[in-house]
């Protein structure tokens, strides 16, 4: 568990703002979403949240720290997979352990034995415990972003960060991961924050909600306060009919989808 900080975060590319002064706070254990159209900030936020991205002023902290670099407590799921075709589902998982062993250790499983029962642990939290040996290239895109999944946790982080995780997903695979995604931060006790494009399925999932737009903040709230003016605000002049259905039951700000959903979206 991991409290993150962001203060007068900004970061320039020449002439473009990508972000302008955001700041919040994340306390441990939240599962935020991040949202915003394209070119708001998103990955950018990502990025320096994980030390990929230095800013161009402002500080992002992890318990205090602030983030100069990569961390092992920090993990990162990516919208591409990244994930090693012809290695099995298996031995993917174990290179989550590569940025404290070294890649070719990593590859060549020279793990210890602890790190090797971890793997088998993130395969069976995303359900893939079965396809273990199965390679990476036969998966389909929904099972190889859960091997990424569960890649990022044998790195046992305290934070997940995830950048439009099930972007290239058909819906039905985009809910299934992020139903693994939920369940994994959720029961690891994982502070989360995931950019996502699509708005019903952020809500579905979210806790809470930060809209950027044009690398400014401009919502930071809960479920229930995500309203159809909210959203107006993130998605400006874009045509935002349709884009969230809001159900009557939908005014909790903490519990996430229902066993229901869970079991649906499974
Ligand atoms: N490496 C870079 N060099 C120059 N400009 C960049 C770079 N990375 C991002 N930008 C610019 O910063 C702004 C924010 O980009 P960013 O990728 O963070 O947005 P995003 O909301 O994640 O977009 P998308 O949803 O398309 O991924 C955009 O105008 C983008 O063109």
């Amino acid at each position: 568990m991991s409290e993150i900080s962001v203060e007068s975060l900004t970061k320039e590319y020449g002439d473009t703002v990508a972000l302008d002064d955001v700041s919040f706070e994340i306390p441990d254990g939240e599962f935020v979403v991040v949202l915003g159209v394209s070119g708001s900030g998103k990955s950018t936020l990502l990025r320096c949240l994980n030390g990929l991205t230095a800013p161009t002023s402002g500080t992002v902290s992890v318990d205090g720290v602030p983030i100069t670099s990569p961390r092992d407590d920090i993990a990162m799921i990516f919208q591409s997979h990244n994930i090693i075709g012809q290695m099995s589902a298996y031995s993917n998982a174990l290179t989550g352990s590569m940025s404290r062993n070294g890649f070719f250790d990593s590859l060549f499983r020279l793990q210890d034995r602890d790190e090797k029962l971890r793997a088998l642990e993130a395969l069976e939290t995303v359900g893939l415990l079965d396809e273990a040996q199965q390679k990476a290239r036969q998966m389909s895109g929904g099972q190889q972003q859960r091997v990424g999944i569960a890649r990022a946790l044998v790195q046992q982080p305290n934070v997940l960060l995830a950048d439009e995780p099930v972007a290239s997903l058909d819906p039905g695979s985009a809910q299934q991961v992020m139903n693994y995604l939920r369940t994994a931060a959720a029961d690891r006790g994982l502070t989360a924050m995931v950019s996502l494009h699509q708005v019903n399925l952020a809500r579905k999932f979210g806790q809470r909600f930060i809209g950027l737009r044009d690398g400014t903040k401009v919502f930071d709230g809960y479920r229930d306060e995500l309203t159809i003016d909210a959203i107006d605000d993130i998605y400006g002049d874009i045509d935002t009919e349709g884009m969230v259905v809001l159900a009557d039951d939908d005014d909790a700000h903490d519990d996430g989808p229902s066993t229901l959903e869970q079991e649906e979206a499974l």
